[in-house]
């Protein structure tokens, strides 16, 4: 962590007081400006064009935010009411774009702080999308299919008015895969009379990408296999920790398997699963059968699996590991978490989640200069494929999938090497990827802001 002087330091603890007192009791929100504050208020000192432009003030209020209330019936004929929401963050560089979370957590400061880093996620990706992220308190589990279909239905017909191909290009996220896509989308063709790009993450049948549902997983260990690279260092016989058992998880889990690493955990909300000799690739075509088809809990691997053990209600931090991937939600990695991953020995951690780890497990990596990827670099491949499907989309054409995997990995690529420009001070072989993904995320916003004068 670098250190700034009183007056850095003083310019930053007024802004934040300023973004707090107008954004109150949104934490999610104040952490992820903070960390952005932290390192792009030093960085604009001697670059008064940002300064007396106040891109950084003007950065975090969202352009736009529409909140609707979303009606539906369940399958006994009872009134349902949730709440929905879409955040329209930045769309300087392009229009906006970032996925949709149905959770029953879901709040404003939740779906702020997500659009938030979007914004920086997307420019890093170099592809020309702006940031947003939207959803709803509406939780899909527990619901049968038509509820979901009745939700989604209803949710689009709110949202439909807001979007579009050159506006807002919606996706998936938490509670949001390819059954709520398909629903939204159809019920926007039905709305508008148009077959269009709106949404990304489509079936394949109706305007979708190849490897847009590995993308995210994938990328993430593209990102530290490119981290290792720097310290001549490869993934090949490594343990890797994984938390999560969603989309991210099980298609960061597929990468590491195909490049040789033991992957002994996986986790939900109701605790995670510790297989010592390593999820293979049968066991976790398994998980995804069990995830997206049967929708049940992770608890039931040990059923099948009895040498693998079920720790309900804990995270899988204190196993002992070279590499840990966070891929299941925000702030599911503290303090403690991190003190017990650096004791144990990992030496990189790479974000597939969204902010997964806390501010205090975030200064726990970078004091002991252990490897650390941030989300909005190391989980920016899923939203890097939804951009080649919204060029795919506006051109009518499909690219096949070596095309496309040959893209992905050159985007991650020059993700971690911009991270590299701007993450090293000189005489220091330490990378700091969140200075270099902050700054580098920040100057074409910004640059593109300035283009357009005061608006
Ligand atoms: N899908 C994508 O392309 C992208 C996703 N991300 C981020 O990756 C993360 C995972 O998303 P994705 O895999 O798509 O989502 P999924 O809905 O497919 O999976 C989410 C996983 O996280 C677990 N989870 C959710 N909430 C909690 C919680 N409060 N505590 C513990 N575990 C929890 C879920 O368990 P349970 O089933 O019990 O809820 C599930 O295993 C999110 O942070 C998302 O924003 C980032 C970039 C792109
Ligand atoms: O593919 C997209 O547009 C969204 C991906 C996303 O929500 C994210 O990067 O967090």
């Amino acid at each position: 962590m670098t250190q700034h002087s009183s007056a850095v330091q003083s310019e930053i603890d007024d802004f934040m007081q300023g973004l707090v007192r107008r954004n109150p009791g949104e934490s999610d929100f104040h952490q992820a400006v903070h960390e952005v504050a932290e390192t792009i208020i030093p960085y604009i000192q001697d670059k008064p064009i940002y300064k007396e432009a106040r891109v950084l003030e003007r950065m975090t209020e969202p352009d736009r935010i529409v909140s609707f209330r979303v009606c539906w019936e369940d399958d006994s004929g009872n009134v349902r009411v949730n709440r929905g929401y879409r955040v329209q963050c930045n769309n300087a560089i392009g229009p906006y774009k970032g996925g949709l979370r149905f959770h029953h957590d879901v709040t404003l400061s939740t779906l702020k702080f997500l659009a938030f880093e979007q914004t920086f996620k997307n420019s890093l990706t170099g592809l020309p999308m702006g940031g947003g992220k939207g959803g709803s308190d509406f939780n899909p589990k527990g619901k049968s299919d038509r509820e979901v279909m009745r939700f989604c239905q209803a949710f689009m017909t709110q949202l439909f008015r807001h979007i579009g191909a050159d506006t807002d290009v919606p996706a998936g996220d938490i509670g949001v895969g390819a059954r709520e896509i398909g629903y939204m989308f159809g019920q926007h063709k039905r709305l508008t009379n148009e077959f269009t790009g709106i949404l990304t993450g489509k079936g394949l049948e109706y305007g979708g990408s190849l490897v847009r549902t590995e993308a995210t997983g994938f990328g993430a260990v593209y990102m530290l296999e490119d981290m290792l690279k720097v310290r001549s260092q490869s993934i090949e016989g490594k343990t890797a920790v994984v938390s999560g058992s969603g989309n991210v998880a099980t298609y960061a889990s597929k990468k590491l398997i195909e490049l040789g690493a033991k992957v002994v955990t996986l986790s939900d909300s109701s605790g995670f699963i510790h297989d010592p000799e390593g999820i293979d690739e049968d066991k976790l075509a398994y998980v995804l059968d069990l995830k997206n088809v049967k929708r049940g809990r992770i608890s039931e691997y040990v059923s099948e699996y009895p040498q693998a053990s079920f720790h309900a209600g804990e995270r899988p931090w204190h196993v002992p590991c070279d590499l840990a991937f966070p891929c299941a939600t925000q702030n599911e990695l503290h303090e403690e978490d991190a003190l017990a991953l650096v004791k144990n020995g990992c030496i990189a951690v790479s974000e597939g989640a969204n902010m997964p780890t806390t501010a205090g497990g975030v200064e726990v990596f970078q004091k002991a200069r252990i490897m650390y990827a941030p989300s909005k670099a190391a989980n920016a491949g899923g939203v890097a494929v939804s951009g080649l499907e919204m060029s795919q989309n506006s051109a009518r054409i499909s690219w096949d999938e070596t095309n496309l995997n040959r893209q992905l990995r050159n985007i991650m690529q020059t993700i971690h090497d911009n991270c590299l420009e701007f993450g090293q001070d000189p005489g220091d072989d330490y990378i700091d990827y969140v200075r270099g993904a902050n700054i580098a995320g920040f100057n074409k916003v910004a640059n593109a802001m300035i283009a357009y004068g005061v608006i």
